[in-house]
């Protein structure tokens, strides 16, 4: 795996949910292998109690989607994750990757066309399939590169989804620990998150369900 580096640093003061302010360092990279501008925010200075902060540090792995994050869609569970991560990684220190992975990495056109197969009754994978991707074909090589830029070969990672553990173990990062994100279930995208537990081998707690 190619070394990257930090290119940038900058303070982005922010403001919780909760109405905590804190400031986020918010990294850009040189040389992530496939070119996109990938982002890292520093987060941990919301006030909190010392026995919270976690070590090793908490990371979160969150792959964009426009819809959820920006729009506040409700066929997926991204925005609340989002919101879950900046507040609890302010608490417990930590770092949250942003990553350019929209709609699973199809990017958010294909995206967009594979929520209209699901209009017609096919699940958020076989729509993937149907159009000639894979059903999650996301690569997290540019995260290992972006924790060592930062100097964490040893993390914490805050996931249902347990490919993002595998894969960072391979890349070379220890994972002391799989933090689990809430479970952010309504009844629009129950079905989103019942198609990630059966198929996908997210641990997730679904009521009456197996997982
Ligand atoms: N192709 C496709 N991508 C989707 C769909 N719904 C959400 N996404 C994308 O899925 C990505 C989030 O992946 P998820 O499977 O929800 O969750 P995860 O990141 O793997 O797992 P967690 O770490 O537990 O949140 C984002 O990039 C979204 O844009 C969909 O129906 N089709
Ligand atoms: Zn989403």
């Amino acid at each position: 795996m190619p070394a990257a580096t930090v290119r940038t640093q900058v303070l982005v003061p922010l403001r919780l949910a909760d109405g905590c302010t804190t400031t986020a360092r918010v990294f850009t990279f040189d040389g992530l292998v496939d070119g996109r501008e990938h982002l890292a925010l520093g987060l941990g200075d919301c006030a909190a109690a010392v026995a919270d902060r976690h070590d090793p540090p908490l990371v979160r792995l969150h792959s964009e989607c426009l819809t959820g994050d920006v729009l506040g869609s409700e066929r997926c569970d991204c925005g609340p994750q989002l919101a879950e991560a900046v507040g609890r990684i302010s608490r417990t220190g930590g770092f949250l990757l942003y990553l350019r992975q929209e709609g699973r990495g199809i990017g958010l056109y294909a995206k967009l066309e594979a929520y209209a197969l699901q209009d017609t009754g096919l699940d958020t994978y076989e729509a993937n399939l149907a159009l000639g991707y894979a059903a999650d074909g996301r690569d997290y090589t540019v995260a290992a590169q972006m924790l060592r830029a930062l100097g964490l070969d040893r993390v914490a990672v805050l996931t249902n989804n347990p490919d993002k553990v595998a894969q960072l173990d391979r890349l070379g990062i220890e994972i002391a620990e799989r933090v689990p994100t809430g479970l952010h279930l309504t009844a629009t995208n129950a079905p989103y998150l019942a198609a990630k537990a059966a198929r996908g081998a997210h641990v997730l707690a679904m009521p009456g369900g197996r997982h």
